[in-house]
């Protein structure tokens, strides 16, 4: 177990977004949160980034041995654990360049010290090579060291959400999470991603994603998490989701599942 998500409930006033919702990812895995708009799947992102912090359950994060409680812990402290993601609305740096939104996302593996920073010494300086270098070979891994001084609004929209997976990496995450990797994306660049997700894969990272593309879910997840209205109404393999009928029904309504 790497990550364990054990009865977490979150309410927005008398909105129940994420109800008693329970998981388990292991390292290694990747792992697919689908449903319909609404179920609740940014929300449980939400609280597993800390983003929100859930009203009731246990997020249970195991690194080098020690498995911790995560809730409650500010999102930056969670990043800094190595729980890293993007968003399904693009959030880069817009007026920076893509290097520099990479290098942002490199900010929390730095260990120079204020007055060094200021003071411009040594160690400063030999550390923010080190993070160039590094953040190139990020862009270089997505196909995007040839864009490294493009400002980042300027690039096609498939891109940005490239710049958006290199940016996390930048933390050295054990875990990232995907919010609709996919979407806007046109079947070429789909195909892309999916390598990309492979490879970010054998570098061992685990990979927990939402997503709306089913072509894309059911070929990349090793298993399949299914909410509706805030519950978990199924888990298993992609060929078990596909068959499950409360699953079918919840795509597709009581009365048009029946006909199907
Ligand atoms: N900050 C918030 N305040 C109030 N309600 C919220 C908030 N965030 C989400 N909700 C509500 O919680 C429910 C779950 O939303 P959420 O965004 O988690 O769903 P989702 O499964 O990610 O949907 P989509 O596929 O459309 O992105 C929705 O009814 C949504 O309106």
């Amino acid at each position: 177990m790497l990550l364990e998500i054990s009865n977490v409930t979150k309410q927005f006033g008398g909105l129940i977004a994420v109800n008693d919702v329970s998981m388990e990812v292991n390292e290694g895995e990747i792992v697919s949160v689908i449903g319909p708009n609404g179920a609740g799947k940014t929300t449980l992102f939400n609280c597993v980034t800390g983003v929100y912090t859930p009203e009731k359950g246990k997020i249970l994060y195991k690194k080098d041995g020690v498995v911790r409680n995560i809730v409650g812990i500010p999102a930056h402290k969670i990043a800094y654990l190595g729980i890293s993601r993007t968003f399904q609305n693009i959030r880069l740096f817009k007026n920076m360049t893509v290097l520099e939104n990479v290098l942002v996302g490199r900010h929390s593996k730095l260990k120079s010290k204020v007055w060094e920073i200021l003071l411009t010494l040594p160690a400063f300086i030999r550390e923010e090579k080190e993070s160039v270098r590094l953040a190139r070979n990020l862009l270089d891994f997505v196909g995007l060291l040839n864009r490294e001084s493009e400002i980042s609004v300027n690039l096609p929209y498939g891109l940005q959400r490239k710049l958006e997976i290199a940016r996390a990496l930048a933390s050295e995450p054990k875990i990232l999470l995907l919010d609709e990797p996919a979407a806007g994306m046109n079947p070429s660049e789909t195909e892309e991603l999916i390598r990309l997700i492979k490879k970010i894969r054998e570098m061992g990272v685990t990979i927990i994603l939402i997503e709306h593309d089913m072509s894309l879910v059911m070929r990349l997840s090793e298993k399949i998490i299914v909410l509706d209205f805030g519950q978990k109404i199924a888990e298993g393999s992609p060929v078990e989701i596909r068959n499950n009928p409360k699953v079918i029904e919840a795509y597709l309504g009581k009365e048009e599942a029946e006909i199907a």
